[in-house]
């Protein structure tokens, strides 16, 4: 059975960005969705913003096309004609008080302005939003990862849209935060008797999460080449997976009890800097390979630049250093042009401290619990179990295997579905805090550096393979290895 959506109050929601690649692959898809269910109020409106020459009618085209393969086309035109264009330079006054007429005719409206641009633009839509009134009443800003490339200019961006906005107006987006098995998270841990009395240093071995791309950088390149995969993904993405993992139990889910849980955990991390990022993370960049069969160019040639040193790919150790977690490592490792799509968190227990069995018996291996967050979102319990029959006992490694689409028999909502209606509803619960994302650049920055001082190029990785060798190694050395679920 599947809960009836809750309803929705009407709303304007602007995207600037409205004809970029986030914007039309996964903002719109996530609204068309939400339409189909009955949540986007009939006096709604959603309204691209972005340079280009269009009018209503050439964006619905646009969008027609991109979404046609979703849903019927009868239902689509019917969510079109919600959507609407304006274009505006963020840079120039021109079009403003037009774009401030529109918005300003459903005064009554919660109204959310989507900033899915890159983050130099920030400053100057919001001080223009500003300047037009257009941050008054029930208005709300969402800001696009990564906000700023360093800690001095988040805090610039930051300071700049805090003139305009109050924090509570502030939507700071990461969309992993949204994703089903994140949130359940939450629930496994604090919602069963069973894991949290072992979530500690005393019972959990290792922690690794693992965020892997197939693409590449495709078009993005101008924008990803001067960020590279810390930035874009672990500085966000994978560090606000380890906080959920990591953790103090909050008093409740309210916004403030669950960011301030997040936040101790980030003040907590071990420094990685020019002292030991060397022996702490790989960085590597791809070459030209094959991935899902077919031959692919490296990085060089699709950014039509071979002396770019940026990394599309990162693998590191990271420390927390408080009583629960002393001694425990979190590797992570991501990149782009990985043999699968496949993002999961795998916590590995320690082993018994006693072996009962026979050596014939077979080896024990330890429980790993593997959270799948894509593909087939859910969760991997393994266990040790006898193998059946009347044989002498042999010994088993398996998994208790829950995937949510086949329990649930539903699809589940892609991130931005869930995070777009709690912007309009006004819930921060899963948005990053500004002193959060100052946290994760004060981490961020001393491995970036760490590797600007030491010059040393990425390693190159074939497309289609796991990443340098050395990002083996890293786990190896350990005496580990990394979870072959995902391999
Ligand atoms: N793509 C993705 O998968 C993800 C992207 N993000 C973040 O989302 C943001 C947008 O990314 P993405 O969609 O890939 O970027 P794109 O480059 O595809 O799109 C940028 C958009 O901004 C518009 N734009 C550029 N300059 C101006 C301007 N001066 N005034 C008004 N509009 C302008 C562009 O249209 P025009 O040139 O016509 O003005 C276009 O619509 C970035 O911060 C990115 O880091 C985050 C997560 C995932
Ligand atoms: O934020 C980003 O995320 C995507 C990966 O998101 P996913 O939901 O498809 O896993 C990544 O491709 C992109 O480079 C990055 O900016």
């Amino acid at each position: 059975m599947t809960a009836s959506p809750q309803s929705v109050e009407p709303f304007d929601l602007v995207i600037f960005g409205g004809t970029g690649d986030l914007a039309v692959r996964k903002l719109l898809p996530a609204l068309f969705h939400r339409f189909l269910d009955g949540q986007i109020p009939a006096s709604s409106r959603i309204v691209g913003i972005a340079r280009e020459a269009l009018d209503d009618a050439g964006y619905r085209a646009q969008l027609r096309e991109a979404l046609i393969g979703v849903c019927a086309a009868a239902q689509l035109d019917v969510f079109l004609q919600q959507v609407f264009y304006r274009p505006l330079d963020a840079r120039k006054d021109e079009g403003w008080n037009d774009f401030t007429a529109f918005i300003g005719a459903q005064p009554e409206h919660v109204r959310v302005f989507y900033l899915s641009t890159s983050p130099e633009l920030f400053v100057d839509i919001c001080t223009r939003l500003g300047q037009h009134g257009l941050n008054q009443g029930a208005s709300r800003v969402v800001l696009e990862k990564p906000i700023g490339r360093d800690l001095a200019s988040a805090n610039q961006i930051n300071d700049a849209v805090g003139k305009v906005f109050s924090e509570s107006q502030t939507f700071r987006i990461d969309h992993y935060l949204g994703k089903e098995t994140v949130q359940n998270l939450l629930v496994l841990r604090f919602g069963n008797a069973l894991f949290e009395p072992l979530w500690n240093a005393g019972h959990i071995d290792h922690v690794q999460i693992t965020v892997a791309e197939t693409l590449g950088v495709g078009h993005r390149g101008a924008y990803y080449d001067r960020a590279g995969a810390l930035r874009d993904m672990v500085q966000n993405h994978m560090l606000q997976l380890l906080c959920m993992v990591a953790m103090e139990p909050p008093s409740s889910l309210a916004p403030d009890a669950v960011r301030d849980e997040k936040l101790k955990v980030l003040h907590s991390l071990k420094a990685i800097d020019d002292s030991n990022a060397a022996q702490l993370t790989v960085r590597g960049q791809y070459r030209a390979g094959v991935a899902e069969g077919a031959g692919v160019p490296g990085y060089p040639e699709e950014l039509g630049n071979s002396k770019s040193n940026t990394e599309t790919f990162v693998a590191l150790k990271a420390e927390i250093a408080n009583w629960r977690w002393a001694g425990v490592p979190f590797y992570l490792r991501t990149g782009k042009r990985l043999p699968s799509r496949v993002s999961e968190i795998a916590v590995t227990f320690k082993p018994v401290p006693h072996s009962i069995f026979n050596p014939d018996a077979g080896t024990l291996s330890q429980n790993r619990l593997v959270l799948r967050l894509q593909p087939d979102e859910g969760v991997k319990l393994w266990l040790t179990i006898k193998h059946p029959g009347p044989g002498g006992l042999r010994l088993r490694h398996v998994p208790l295997d829950m995937s949510f689409a086949q329990a649930f028999g539903v699809q589940q909502p892609d991130a931005y579905e869930r995070l777009l209606l709690d912007v309009v509803r006004g819930n921060p619960t899963l948005f990053m805090r500004r002193d959060e994302v100052e946290a994760a650049w004060r981490w961020a920055g001393p491995i970036l550096a760490a590797w600007a001082d030491s010059g040393e190029p990425p390693r190159p990785y074939a497309a289609g393979s796991w990443g340098p060798s050395a990002a083996v190694a890293l786990i190896e050395r350990d005496g580990r290895t990394w979870n072959e679920d995902s391999e």
